[in-house]
């Protein structure tokens, strides 16, 4: 078996290693533009169009969970990649505890009030402040998939009101479940904390803007731990300015890095982080790769494929 690889920035040398262990017998090497020998499987993140164009290869993984980069380079360019071959993504494989970490920390930190006291402290203010109570902060997940589940799991001890919004219902234990856009409305209604986790399709694009931040409850929190673009950046900036927004914390941009000239930075009720939330965790990915690689070979049903007419 052959197995192409292309990274802007992994470490090859490591990636290499690491997969012919997994996959013993594979022949694993690094794609070189120019490179146009066999290959049956290619993984991929930002790959350039001569990689994959041409190739019957039997499937193709990104090495990241978002697949709207590739997609919309397969959009320009239908060629790269014909409907036929699969398309996976890397499910988890260690992003969902990263994002555990991220939203509960953050919650916590909001909720006890954390930003209020460290603006006091710019002031040299020593002043205790009303606690908030769990039942007046319901928190809200936009996007109810793999990682949006592990978010959920972990902030449900928390004893917060917890729900979700997805395409289909779900039925966790402890977790409200909205479905569809015509449940929009009443998932926003009274929603606290807005976390976003949903994927980038031309359904979600701009869809945290300023008619949903309105539905949502007065002094409420946004962290948006997807991307960029779902995220009207001028709306969240009048919605903080008109005290609707309490607060925000960013880890995606609609540019990224975020230009220097961005209002982001100085705004003293916006907190960030560039685009770590969850990063790919080899180890981790080369397991997922190496054993959905394992069930392909021998013909059994994986997870994990795109669906590219859907966008994710
Ligand atoms: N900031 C970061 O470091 C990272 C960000 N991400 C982002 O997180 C996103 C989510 O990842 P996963 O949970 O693995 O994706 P997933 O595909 O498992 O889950 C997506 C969820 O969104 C829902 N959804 C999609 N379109 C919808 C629509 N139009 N209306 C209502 N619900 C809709 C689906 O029903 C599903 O519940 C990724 O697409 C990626 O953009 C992922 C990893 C790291
Ligand atoms: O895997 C993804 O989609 C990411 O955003 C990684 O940072």
């Amino acid at each position: 078996m052959d197995i192409i690889f292309y990274h802007p920035t992994f470490d090859a040398a490591w990636w290499l290693n690491a997969l012919t262990t997994a996959l013993p017998g594979a022949r694993v090497r690094e794609w070189q533009p120019g490179d146009n020998e066999h290959a049956d499987y290619a993984l991929v993140w930002h790959p350039p169009v001569e990689m994959l164009h041409g190739r019957e290869l039997k499937a193709v993984f990104a090495l990241g969970a978002g697949v709207d980069s590739i997609l919309s380079k397969l959009k320009a360019n239908p060629e790269m990649l014909p409907e036929h071959i699969p398309l996976f993504r890397l499910e988890d494989t260690g992003m969902g505890q990263q994002m555990q970490e991220y939203a509960v920390s953050q919650v916590l930190h909001w909720f006890r009030r954390f930003d209020d006291y460290q603006a006091l402290k710019q002031q040299a203010r020593w002043e205790p402040l009303p606690e908030y109570q769990h039942d007046e902060f319901t928190i809200g997940i936009l996007g109810a998939g793999v990682l949006g589940s592990k978010v959920a799991e972990a902030l449900r001890p928390w004893g917060f009101p917890l729900r979700c919004w997805s395409r289909s219902r779900k039925a966790w234990p402890g977790v409200e479940s909205f479905a569809g856009k015509e449940e929009l409305p009443a998932f926003l209604n009274n929603t606290r904390v807005l976390i976003n986790l949903l994927p980038n399709t031309p359904e979600t694009v701009g869809i945290i803007n300023q008619t949903l931040i309105n539905q949502l409850a007065d002094n409420s929190y946004l962290l948006n731990l997807a991307r960029g673009v779902h995220l009207n950046e001028e709306d969240l900036l009048s919605a903080l300015e008109s005290g609707k927004l309490k607060g925000a914390m960013l880890d995606v941009f609609s540019r990224e890095p975020l230009p220097a000239e961005s209002p982001l930075w100085a705004h003293p009720r916006v907190a960030m982080t560039p685009h770590v939330a969850a990063v790919t965790r080899p180890p981790e990915a080369v397991d997922y790769i190496a054993h959905t690689i394992g069930q392909l070979e021998a013909g059994n049903a994986v997870s994990g494929q795109v669906d590219r007419a859907r966008g994710y």
